[in-house]
């Protein structure tokens, strides 16, 4: 352990918490109580311990067989594709329709995602790193929580009260979001998902509307925070910057510097981009971060790549992009998601078998080609646990920014879990502001 972060830790907790009300202070001594023991810990309580960390994924199929049920929890899901009064009736007719399509490209991509078994590795090796490097909060125990796809959040939520949380008990539990951008219709998704578990899985007050102060009947359950957003995170930008560095050392090095740098991310409709989610603008400051890191050694663009449907999306499309740049005659490229950690269908099929294929069609002679994913980079890694000690350190619930809400936005969904998981007193002084 580093020396100085004992002194460090000290310092945080002597936080005076006078400033709390009667009411809320009994609340948070319910849940600062350590009194869950989950059944499977093999390391020794902390003071605070233990700690559930939760990795919020979008997920995906494991097999070709769980790509219909992928889809039609997809299709399903307002917060990422809203269809009305008619969601119930479209959303499934959508997902079979595009279902054999879909199962056609994880059969070529090895017959499923490898999204789960990337998020479960991530997760146990970052909370390794955290039972030696935070002991006061150890042990730390690894969940996955899918939005579309096993472990599904209602899954994750069962576990965790099996495993002692909860139930009167208390407990503390870190909602990690694995998309380092922050979009409404991903983490957004993945937090009000886990805020309807809640209120189903732990007994919510039934009289009380008012959110902002800890109903009775929540005495003993789960006290969750939010890992929300880290687009431009040192270490992130880090990891990105050496698989990128690895990319362009497999170009001769007289032409090495002259290579484009394309950063390519999941498209948004044009109408979410215009009600106001932040995604746009924090997946620019991760591709500014990197190329900062980078000393801005080669010309760079994004572009945005998957777009789903006949609507107006974000562009320049990556398929488009990659197509002109190499009529153009630029065709050394290496493309770099940016967006999601792990590999899945938009790296392995939609760029590896698409977009690269295309290009050389129109002679790019394998000169256009990606960077790595993240998946198992122990740089990465380590900037996952960086992450999760600066939040626990912070005792803040989410960040500020979270209280935002999208100047367009007229979800009650939005509104309700933004309210409980900004509400959820830790060692913050005051509530968060929603608007
Ligand atoms: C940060 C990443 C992503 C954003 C933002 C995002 C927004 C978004 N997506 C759809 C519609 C679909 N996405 C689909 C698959 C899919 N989406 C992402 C990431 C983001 N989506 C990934 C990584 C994947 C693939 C998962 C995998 O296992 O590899 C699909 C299903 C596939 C298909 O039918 O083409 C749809 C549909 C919308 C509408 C949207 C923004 C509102
Ligand atoms: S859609 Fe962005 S906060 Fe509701
Ligand atoms: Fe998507």
């Amino acid at each position: 352990m580093n020396t100085l972060q004992p002194l460090r830790l000290l310092a945080k907790r002597a936080t005076p918490t006078q400033h709390l009300t009667q009411s809320s202070r009994a609340w948070r001594r319910s849940f600062a109580t350590p009194a869950a023991t989950p059944t499977i810990t093999h390391q020794k309580t902390g003071s605070q311990g233990p700690t559930a960390m939760v990795f919020m994924n979008m997920g995906g199929p494991a097999t070709t067989d769980e790509v219909s049920g992928f889809l039609s929890r997809l299709f399903a899901d307002a917060d990422l594709i809203p269809l009305g009064p008619l969601q119930n009736y479209l959303g499934p007719l959508i997902s079979r329709r595009r279902t054999p399509k879909i199962m056609k490209q994880y059969a070529d991509i090895g017959g499923g995602s490898p999204i789960r078994k990337w998020s479960e590795y991530q997760a146990a090796e970052m909370c390794k790193i955290l039972d030696v490097e935070r002991p006061e909060s150890a042990p730390h125990l690894p969940y996955v929580a899918f939005r579309y796809a096993n472990p599904l959040t209602e899954e994750m939520y069962n576990r965790l009260l099996e495993d002692g949380f909860g139930k009167g008990k208390g407990g503390r539990a870190v909602a990690f979001t694995q998309y380092p951008q922050y979009s409404c219709s991903t983490t957004g998704s993945s937090i009000n998902e886990l805020w309807k578990w809640r209120q189903r899985l732990e007994a919510p007050s039934k009289t009380s509307t008012d959110l902002t102060q800890p109903p009775k009947e929540d005495a003993g359950s789960i006290s969750w925070s939010v890992i929300d957003r880290w687009p431009t995170h040192p270490g992130l930008v880090e990891a990105f910057a050496k698989n990128i560095k690895s990319a362009l050392e497999t170009y001769p090095e007289e032409e090495r510097e002259k290579v484009v740098l394309l950063f390519s991310a999941h498209s948004l409709p044009m109408s979410v981009v215009n009600r106001g989610d932040p995604y746009p603008a924090e997946v620019a400051a991760t591709v500014w971060a990197v190329m900062q890191k980078l000393g801005f050694s080669n010309p760079y663009r994004l572009c945005w790549q998957s777009q789903v449907g006949p609507s107006a999306w974000l562009g320049a499309q990556t398929s488009d992009t990659v197509k002109n740049f190499v009529k153009k005659g630029q065709k050394d490229l290496v493309l770099i998601p940016i967006a999601f950690t792990s590999d899945h269908i938009e790296t392995l099929f939609e760029i590896d078998q698409e977009v690269i294929h295309e290009a050389n069609e129109l002679g790019a002679e394998g000169r256009v080609r990606r960077a790595e994913s993240l998946n198992g980079s122990p740089v990465f890694i380590r900037a996952l646990a960086d992450i999760a000690m600066a939040h626990l350190d912070s005792g803040m619930a989410t960040s500020k920014q979270m209280g935002l809400r999208c100047p367009g936005c007229k979800s009650e969904r939005c509104l309700e879990s933004k309210k409980f998981f900004g509400n959820q007193q830790l060692e913050t002084e005051r509530p968060a502001v929603i608007i």
